[in-house]
């Protein structure tokens, strides 16, 4: 049982529109697993016809909880692997695969697993500013989240690589430019903005909708993220990746060996 004092995500209905709300932006286990688990219930709920998945305060979702991350590394810890298999992978199939409209509202930075998510849903609005990245190889990691697979079916391969090596933040205006989001917002206005295109989608052909979304939909995600997450178990015991979760936790610059 979540107490108020342990939310770390909440949902709120309005008519047949369900808005989760990540209440913090480092994704630790109690993030993932309400996300999780929010995400089922109204993918499950059938008077749920669109959904918004944002977050609150300047950020909307920073990836990993680095400081959580960096103690499960020390203790050596499988569970640093099995969240991907049991948190990030669920997370992207409900948001890809739920049988209705799923909006992502980017209310401020999303970087990583955030960026994934977001490029799970089927339609993504931004507020003015917002920055985004991939962030992985910053910290010694790849893509995960299916955005191996999603940057690249998004904007393509080349900028797509940009993005993953380089691991530079971008704008919501340079990512509206290159058609990974629909609108960028007022950060003022992006919640009514999100509501109201939400509200028009949950008037709308439910069905229609589900069945372009399963046409539509990556046919070899599944693949992607169990490739996504063997090579996470792989870079996640090199020293590469041990010492640039400690240095940014320093607020150091990282120094890479390569292996
Ligand atoms: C031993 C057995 C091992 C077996 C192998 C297992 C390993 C397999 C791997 C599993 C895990 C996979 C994880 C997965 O890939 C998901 C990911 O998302 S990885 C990427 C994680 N995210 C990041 O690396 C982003 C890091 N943050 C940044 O780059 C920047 O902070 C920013 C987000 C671009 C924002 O920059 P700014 O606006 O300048 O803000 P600040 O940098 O000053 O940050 C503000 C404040 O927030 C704190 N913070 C930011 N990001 C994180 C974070 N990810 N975790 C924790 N804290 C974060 C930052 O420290 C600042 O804090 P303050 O100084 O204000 O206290």
């Amino acid at each position: 049982m979540t107490t108020a004092e342990d939310a770390a995500v909440s949902t709120t209905r309005e008519g047949a529109v369900a808005t989760v709300t990540l209440l913090r932006p480092g994704l630790s286990v109690a993030v993932k697993t309400q996300l999780r688990d929010a995400l089922h219930e109204v993918a499950a709920d059938p008077s749920v016809r669109a959904v918004v998945l944002t977050g609150s305060g300047r950020a909307f979702c920073f990836g990993q909880d680095l400081a959580e991350h960096a103690k499960v590394l020390d203790a050596g810890a499988s569970t640093a692997l099995s969240t991907v298999t049991e948190h990030y992978n669920p997370i992207v199939v409900a948001l890809a695969t739920m049988p209705k409209p799923v909006l992502a509202a980017i209310n401020g930075t999303c970087v990583g697993a955030g960026l994934g998510f977001a490029l799970a849903c089927d339609l993504r609005l931004a507020a003015a500013g917002a920055r985004m990245g991939t962030a992985f190889t910053a910290i010694g990691l790849t893509c995960d989240s299916g955005l191996s697979a999603s940057l690249v079916r998004a904007v393509g391969s080349s900028r797509a690589a940009e993005l993953v090596l380089l691991a530079e933040t971008f704008t919501a205006e340079q990512a509206q430019g290159w058609g990974l989001v629909r609108d960028v917002l007022p950060a003022a206005e992006l919640a009514d903005g999100a509501a109201a295109l939400a509200a028009h989608l949950a008037a709308g052909p439910t069905s229609a909708y589900a069945e372009s979304k399963a046409l539509m939909a990556d046919p070899h995600l599944v693949e992607v993220l169990t490739a996504e997450g063997a090579a996470q178990a792989r870079l996640g015991r090199t020293a590469d990746h041990h010492g640039a979760v400690r240095s940014f936790l320093a607020k150091e610059k990282p120094s890479f060996s390569g292996r």
